[in-house]
């Protein structure tokens, strides 16, 4: 029997006072792979972020992480049980200025877990040097670049070990170099660890080169107007938004 999907999105439409952003979306989430949603500005990307972490009601479909529904869980402790095991880093995801990268990085499991002090700083100083910042875990976020300001973030997002990531728009405000650095990062952590991750972007050389498979939302279309391999997308769609999207910035 096939393995259980990380997600499994089924006919998903979400609608902020009458006005459908997208419906009919529907995909699976495979254990390991790097998921893309793509799209133009304003296509709903983050939205379908938001409603699949049930930040953002769903006006149809159903969705499922990890197994489990969370508009059907039974109490806010199911709810959050399921939550707990998903990591988020969100495009505006600032760290706290006041706190250093380490004490950043501590937050999750202070709120979540009852380990002590010692232990959080290990974990903390841990998940910092798989992402780089090793030498870093001191430093306030001011004294840090956009890039491992990313990097802290993905640290801190990874705090609880999540099997589940979603990453809001990672390379935004980030030069191409530095952008490039971290989708290495993120292929190098899904590799290492066996995290699955859902990425919203549309930029399309970080998509190329971390994208296992992706989905394409389109505004005028309000839902998905494409679904696979983004390379293949690249060679091979014939729709011409998909095509003009894959070519004008590829080129
Ligand atoms: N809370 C909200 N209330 C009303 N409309 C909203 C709300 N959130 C998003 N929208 C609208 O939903 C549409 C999709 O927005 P969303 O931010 O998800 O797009 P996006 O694809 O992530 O865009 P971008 O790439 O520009 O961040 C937009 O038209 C936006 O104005």
């Amino acid at each position: 029997m096939a393995e259980e999907p990380v997600i499994r999105a089924e006919g998903l439409a979400v609608a902020f006072n009458g006005n459908t952003v997208f419906r009919d979306v529907t995909f699976e989430v495979r254990r390991g792979e790097i998921f893309v949603i793509l799209g133009g500005s304003g296509c709903g990307k983050s939205t379908l972020l938001k409603a699949l972490i049930g930040l953002v009601p769903l006006a149809a479909g159903r969705a499922f992480l990890l197994g489990e529904e969370l508009a059907a869980a039974r109490d806010d402790a199911t709810r959050r049980a399921l939550l707990r095991r998903i990591g988020v880093m969100w495009q505006s995801g600032a760290l706290f200025g006041s706190m250093t990268l380490a004490e950043n990085v501590e937050l999750p499991l202070e709120e979540h877990t009852a380990l002590p002090r010692p232990a959080r700083e290990a974990l903390a100083r841990a998940k910092l040097g798989l992402v780089g910042l090793g030498d870093a875990a001191a430093r306030l976020p001011a004294e840090i670049s956009g890039g491992m300001a990313k990097r802290a973030g993905i640290a801190r997002a990874m705090a609880l070990d999540p099997p589940l990531l979603f990453l809001d728009e990672p390379g935004a405000g980030l030069d191409p170099i530095t952008s490039a650095g971290l989708d290495r990062l993120i292929v190098d952590i899904a590799r290492d660890t066996g995290t699955t991750f859902v990425v919203v972007t549309h930029e399309l050389q970080s998509i190329l080169a971390i994208g296992d498979r992706c989905i394409m939302l389109d505004k005028q279309a309000r839902g998905m107007i494409a679904e696979g391999d983004p390379r293949r997308l690249r060679e091979e769609s014939t729709h011409p938004t998909v095509r003009a999207f894959f070519r004008r910035e590829a080129a």
